[in-house]
């Protein structure tokens, strides 16, 4: 099998997943797999990403425009995939909108970020100390994707990593799938015990 076919199908699959959690409502979400270090395939724009096609993905350069002669557009966020891989060895990034995502980035907005400690699951973002502090950033949601992913690029710090886009979603970035599958799974995880949590106790 190609390099191409192999990242598509695992791309696929990742989508198939995300998607029997139900994290694509309404077109939300995009996905993306770096093929090589000139191309990054990345989910055609405004489709419903809970169904498999042969017109799910495209590739494109590292500007974000189709490196194949193609009728289908790149996802409107893709300028977000770019920064990721401009400036990382990742090899896979995902956006989805939950409401759990969403209710966190408002909660916290003022803030900036939001701060886990003493949870088990911080330990997918490599935080293994008793005491270690995982930090998700919150950044303002731009209509301008230019703007946007500008804003975004400033909290790419390492191959891996999550950034909440207020009322909007998230993005995390891994060297392989799996890596960004797990991390996005942790941050939902811990996104949902915290709205669990504050609505027993009366916070929200
Ligand atoms: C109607 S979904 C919201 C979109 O504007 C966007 O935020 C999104 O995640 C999906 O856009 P897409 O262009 O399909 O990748
Ligand atoms: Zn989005």
């Amino acid at each position: 099998m190609s390099l191409f076919n192999k990242k598509w199908n695992e791309l696929a699959d990742i989508k198939d997943e995300l998607a029997a959690r139900d994290w694509f409502m309404g077109t939300s979400g995009n996905l993306s797999m770096k093929v090589n270090e000139q191309t990054f395939l990345v989910t055609a724009s405004g489709k419903d990403k809970r169904k498999r096609t042969s017109e799910d993905f495209l590739l494109v350069d590292h500007k974000g425009v189709a490196a194949e002669e193609t009728a289908l557009k790149p996802s409107a966020e893709t300028l977000l995939h770019c920064a990721v891989y401009g400036s990382t060895s990742a090899g896979c990034s995902l956006h989805v909108h939950t409401i759990a995502n969403n209710v966190i980035s408002e909660l916290y907005a003022a803030d900036g970020q939001i701060q886990f400690q003493h949870q088990e699951l911080i330990k997918a973002f490599g935080m293994w100390g008793e005491d270690d502090i995982l930090t998700i950033p919150i950044i303002p949601n731009y209509a301008d994707i230019p703007k946007l992913a500008a804003s975004f690029k400033e909290y790419i710090i390492a191959d891996y990593g999550a950034v909440l886009i207020r009322n909007h979603g998230i993005t995390v970035w891994g060297r392989t799938g799996l890596e960004a599958k797990k991390l996005l799974e942790a941050c939902e995880f811990l996104f949902q015990y915290k709205v669990t949590l504050l609505k027993i106790k009366g916070g929200i």
